[in-house]
Parts: structure tokens; sequence; C-alpha cells
């Protein structure tokens, strides 16, 4: 198992297929683009499928999600999919995508065994998606996310990153249309996990704010109809449900005392933490030729070297040099 000093364990493996991204969202990357890595750095889909392999049968990963950058970017995904959804036991498999090309693609993952998508949409005005992602793309976002409906990917969730004179002025129109989709709108609070570093707490819309913003319109109450266990979304019934809100307020409500999260990022490194300062590479390992027995027991020290939490109110957090695409938000 993959156990922590603290008791936690890790079931939920979060693997980053690609560094690579077609947006550039402005909590996320600077305009011009990063450095990606070079392909000859990648995991192969077979190392991939390996590693994830070792998680699910040997150290009790329950959970896969693909996620990047982003993962449609990655060609061999439908066939990284259909490998991990026929191991046994079979974990849930779910993405979370920008959405660009899921209009193409959602069918033939849902034929590869893929449980479920979530996909990133801040905005339901395509000039501000402009201005925030940098491309003129959000047409491509609404039909991704009608394709993974269609496709039976639910529940469909969406994920928004409220910013501060940007489109904090949108929480109640996205979520009145998302409750007339059907799809399951969570706001979460922007970290810092920006590459240009430009995060400020004060430009943050804090998890309170979102909550003040939306009850002026709709009756939120506390969802204590389901366990909310290690989910990073804290969820509201509206309006007497069953439709539901979240919101992720990994600031300033942390939920770290109960993470079941373990990465790998792209490049085949072990992260235990979203905010970890230091990585278990497996890459390298693997390919000087360790056994799944060693690449285990790697993956195991790594993980009990995890620490409490992210730290980001201590006066000495230090932002991690991997930017979110990177790691594998
Ligand atoms: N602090 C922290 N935040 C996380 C972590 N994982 C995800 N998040 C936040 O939650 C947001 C949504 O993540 P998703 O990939 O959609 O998945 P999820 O909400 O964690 O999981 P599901 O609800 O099960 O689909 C991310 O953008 C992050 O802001 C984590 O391990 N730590
Ligand atoms: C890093 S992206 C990777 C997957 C895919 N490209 C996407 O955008 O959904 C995963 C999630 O992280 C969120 N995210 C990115 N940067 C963030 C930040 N600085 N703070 C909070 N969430 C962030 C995005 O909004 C997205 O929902
Ligand atoms: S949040 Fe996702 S879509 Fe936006 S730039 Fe980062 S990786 Fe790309
Ligand atoms: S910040 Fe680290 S410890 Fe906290 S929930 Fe995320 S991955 Fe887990």
């Amino acid at each position: 198992m993959l156990r922590d000093s603290f008791g936690r364990v890790a079931t939920d493996l979060r693997v980053s297929l690609t560094d690579k991204c077609n947006l550039r969202c402005t909590y996320c990357m600077p305009p011009e683009g990063l450095d990606w890595l070079p392909n000859a750095q990648l995991l192969t889909a077979d190392e991939i499928v390996r590693l994830v392999t070792i998680g699910v049968e040997r150290l009790g990963v329950t959970e896969v999600r693909y996620t990047g950058g982003e993962p449609l970017l990655r060609r061999e995904l439908v066939d990284i999919v259909t490998r991990t959804t026929a191991l046994d036991p079979r974990p849930q498999v779910s993405l979370t995508t920008n959405g660009i090309g899921l209009a193409r693609l959602a069918e033939s993952l849902a034929g590869a065994g893929l449980d479920r998508v979530n996909v990133s949409l801040d905005t339901l005005d395509p000039a501000t998606f402009k201005q925030l992602a940098h491309r003129d793309r959000h047409a491509d976002v609404i039909a991704g996310l009608a394709a993974a409906d269609q496709a039976g990917l639910r529940p469909v969730k969406v994920n928004a990153v409220l910013m501060r004179g940007v489109n904090d002025h949108e929480a109640v129109p996205l979520l009145r249309w998302c409750l007339e989709q059907g799809y399951e709108l969570r706001f979460i609070e922007q970290m810092p996990l920006d590459a240009q570093h430009g995060w400020s707490r004060d430009d943050m819309v804090t998890a309170d704010e979102i909550l003040a913003l939306l009850t002026g319109s709709f009756d939120l109450t506390a969802d204590d109809l389901e366990e909310r266990g290690s989910a990073p979304a804290e969820r509201f019934l509206v309006d007497g449900g069953p439709a539901r809100v979240g919101v992720i307020g990994s600031v300033t409500r942390p939920f770290c005392g109960a993470c079941d999260r373990v990465r790998l990022t792209a490049d085949g490194q072990v992260r235990n933490c979203l905010f970890a300062t230091e990585e278990s590479d497996l890459k390298t390992a693997m390919r000087d030729g360790a056994s799944d027995d060693e690449l285990a027991a790697r993956w195991v020290a790594a993980v009990s070297r995890k620490r409490a939490g992210h730290g980001i109110d201590d006066p000495s957090f230090l932002q991690p040099s991997r930017p979110m695409s990177a790691i594998g938000g």
C-alpha cells in the first residue's frame, strides 16, 4: 500500500500524459507557452501502462485520472484508456481536460471504457475566453462538453477558476447554465502553481466569496447525503437538489488531512503532493532495467515521505519549481 507517515493511504493516481497544452490559461502558463519536455523524456504509452499496472495490481490504486497539460493531445490516449480499463481489479478511469477535441474523441473514449470527464470552462463569453486562455476556442469546449454528455461520460463535471475582475461576475450565470445542461459545476480557488509565479492572495477569489456570490441567487445547503471523503470539492445542494455545486477551496479550506492522491508526471516522476518539492524518478529506474518489485518499492518510499499538507500559509512556503501543467493538475 502507498501509506504515508500520517496514516493516509494513496489510492487515487493522477497521471499527466503530456505537459503540452493548446490553451494558455493565465492562472496556469504564460501566453508564449513553456519549454515543453523533449519527446525522449516523455514516458511511452507502454511505460505509462506498466507503471499504472504496478499501481493498480500491487499498490492498491483504485482510481486513475489522466490529466496534463492537455491529455487529449496525447495521440495514444484511447489505447492507454483501453489498457487501463482492462486491468484487474478494474480501476475507475477518468479524464480532466480543457475539452478541445472531445467532440471528436468522446465516443471512442467511452468505447475504451472511460468512466467520466471533468472539463474546464471558466466563462460563457467567447471574448472573455479568448482573453483568459489566449486562444479563440470557446465553441470547441462547449461542443466537447455536449459530446461527453452524449457519449455517457457522466457525471460531466465543469471546473471554473474565478479571477477577480475577469470572470467573477459570471459565477451565477455559469451555475445557471450548468444546471440547465445537467453538468456539475465546481468553482476552484486559484493556487500558486502558475509558471509565471503571478499568484497573489489578494487576487484570489476565495471559497467564502464564491458562496456569497451564489447565495444571492440560489438556496445552497450542505450536501450530507453523500460522504465527502477525500474529495477536494465541498458540495452543496442547489435549491433543495438533486443538482449540486462544488467549491474547491484548496487555499482557504484545505483538505490535505484526507488526501488520497499521488501523481505521476509525463516524464515518469512520482510526486507525493501537488506542492511536493522533491520527486522520485521511476522513468530512469525503469529504463535502467528495474523490475516491477523495485519500481513498486521506490514508489512506496516516495509516498512515505509525504508532508502533512501544502503549507501555503507557512512563512517558509516555496512554490514548486514545476508549474501545474507539468505536474498534472
Ligand atoms: N490542493 C489540491 N487541489 C487539488 C488536487 N487535485 C485536484 N485539485 C484541485 O481540484 C481541481 C479539480 O480537479 P479535477 O482534476 O477536476 O478532479 P477532482 O475534482 O479532484 O476529482 P473528482 O471530483 O473526483 O472528479 C483542480 O483544478 C485543483 O485545483 C490536490 O491533490 N490538491
Ligand atoms: C492543469 S489542468 C490539466 C487538465 C486540462 N488541461 C484542464 O485544463 O482541465 C487541471 C485543472 O487545473 C486547474 N488549474 C490550473 N492552474 C490552476 C491554478 N493555478 N490554481 C487552481 N487550479 C488550477 C484547471 O482549471 C483545470 O481544471
Ligand atoms: S489549465 Fe489546462 S487548459 Fe489551461 S493552460 Fe493549463 S493545462 Fe492548459
Ligand atoms: S496539496 Fe498535497 S497533501 Fe494537500 S490535497 Fe493536494 S496533494 Fe494532497
